[in-house]
C-alpha cells in the first residue's frame, strides 16, 4: 500500500509522520495506554500481536516457552521477531502510529533475557542474533519516539495475576525483576544496547485514573512533539 500522505507531504512538509513505541515490562498498562489513545482521531493503533503467539496454526509458543524455556524459547522469538517486523513495515494510513513494543525489545529484553538466564543456548542465540543483526541493517525501522511505561516489577506481579492470562500462570517476580533490570539498563541508565529514538519516561505504578491524567498531561510530547 503507498504512503496516502506524500502527495500531501510535498507541499505541505509539517504534515509529518510520527511513529511511537510503547514500551515497558510485562502487564505495565502498555495495551491499556493503547485503547486510550485510540479514541483520538487520525492514529493507528498497532497491538503486541499476542493472539499470534499463543496460535500459530493451532500451536501455541507463547505456552510452550513458558514451560520449556530452552527447547522453545528461539521457537518463540524467532516468531515475535518475525510478526514484529511485519507490524514495523505495514505502510501508514494515519499520520501517527503508536505500536506497542518493537523487534528492539524482543531482541534485547527478551532473548537477551532467555540467553543470561542460560535458558537459551548460545547456539540459539546466535542464529537469533544474525537474523536480527540483518533485519536492522537491510530493512528501514524508523521510530521517532519510546514511551517507557515505568513500574515496579512488584505493580506488575499484581496486574499480570489480575490478568490471569492463562500462559503466564507460571511467572515468578523474579522474572518480572529480570525483564525490569533489562528495560532500564536499556532506556534510562544507557548501559547495554542502542536506544533507537528519543525516550519519554512515564511513572506508571499509579492508579488508572491518575494514568489516563499523565496521558492527557504529556498528549502534544507523546503525539506530534516533533511538528
Ligand atoms: N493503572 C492501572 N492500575 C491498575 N490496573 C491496571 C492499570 N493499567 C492496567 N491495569 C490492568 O493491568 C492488567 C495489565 O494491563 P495491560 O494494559 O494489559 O498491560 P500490558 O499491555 O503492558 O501487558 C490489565 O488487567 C489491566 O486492566
Ligand atoms: O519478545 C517477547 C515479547 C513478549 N513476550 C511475552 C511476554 C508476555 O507474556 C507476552 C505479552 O506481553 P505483554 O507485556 O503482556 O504485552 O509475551 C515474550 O516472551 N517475548
Amino acid at each position: 500500500m503507498e504512503d496516502v500522505f506524500s502527495p500531501l507531504r510535498s507541499v505541505c512538509p509539517s504534515l509529518c509522520m510520527w511513529k511511537l513505541l510503547p514500551e515497558g515490562n510485562i502487564a505495565s498498562g502498555k495495551t491499556t495506554c493503547l485503547e486510550y489513545f485510540s479514541k483520538t482521531s487520525d492514529i493507528e493503533v498497532l497491538t503486541e500481536p499476542v493472539s499470534k503467539w499463543r496460535n500459530v496454526q493451532g500451536c501455541n509458543p507463547l505456552g510452550l516457552m513458558y514451560q520449556d524455556p530452552s527447547r522453545w524459547g528461539l521457537t518463540l522469538q524467532t516468531y515475535v521477531q518475525l510478526t514484529m517486523l511485519d507490524r514495523h513495515v505495514l505502510p501508514m494510513s494515519t499520520p501517527v502510529r503508536m505500536m506497542e513494543r518493537s523487534i528492539y525489545s524482543a531482541k534485547y529484553i527478551f532473548a537477551e533475557n532467555l540467553y543470561k538466564s542460560g535458558k537459551m543456548p548460545e547456539v540459539d542465540f546466535a542464529v537469533l542474533s544474525e537474523w536480527f543483526e540483518w533485519i536492522i541493517k537491510n530493512i528501514a525501522i524508523p521510530v521517532d519516539l519510546i514511551v517507557y511505561l515505568q513500574t515496579s516489577p512488584q505493580t506488575c506481579y499484581e496486574r499480570l495475576k489480575q490478568r490471569c492470562r492463562e500462559e503466564e500462570k507460571v511467572i515468578p517476580l523474579e522474572y518480572l525483576e529480570s525483564i525490569h533490570n533489562l528495560y532500564e539498563d536499556w532506556l534510562i541508565h544507557h548501559k547495554s544496547f542502542e536506544v533507537p529514538a528519543p525516550v519519554l519516561v512515564i511513572p506508571a505504578d499509579h492508579d488508572l485514573k491518575k494514568m489516563l491524567h499523565q496521558y492527557e498531561e504529556n498528549r502534544e510530547k507523546i503525539l506530534m512533539a516533533h511538528c
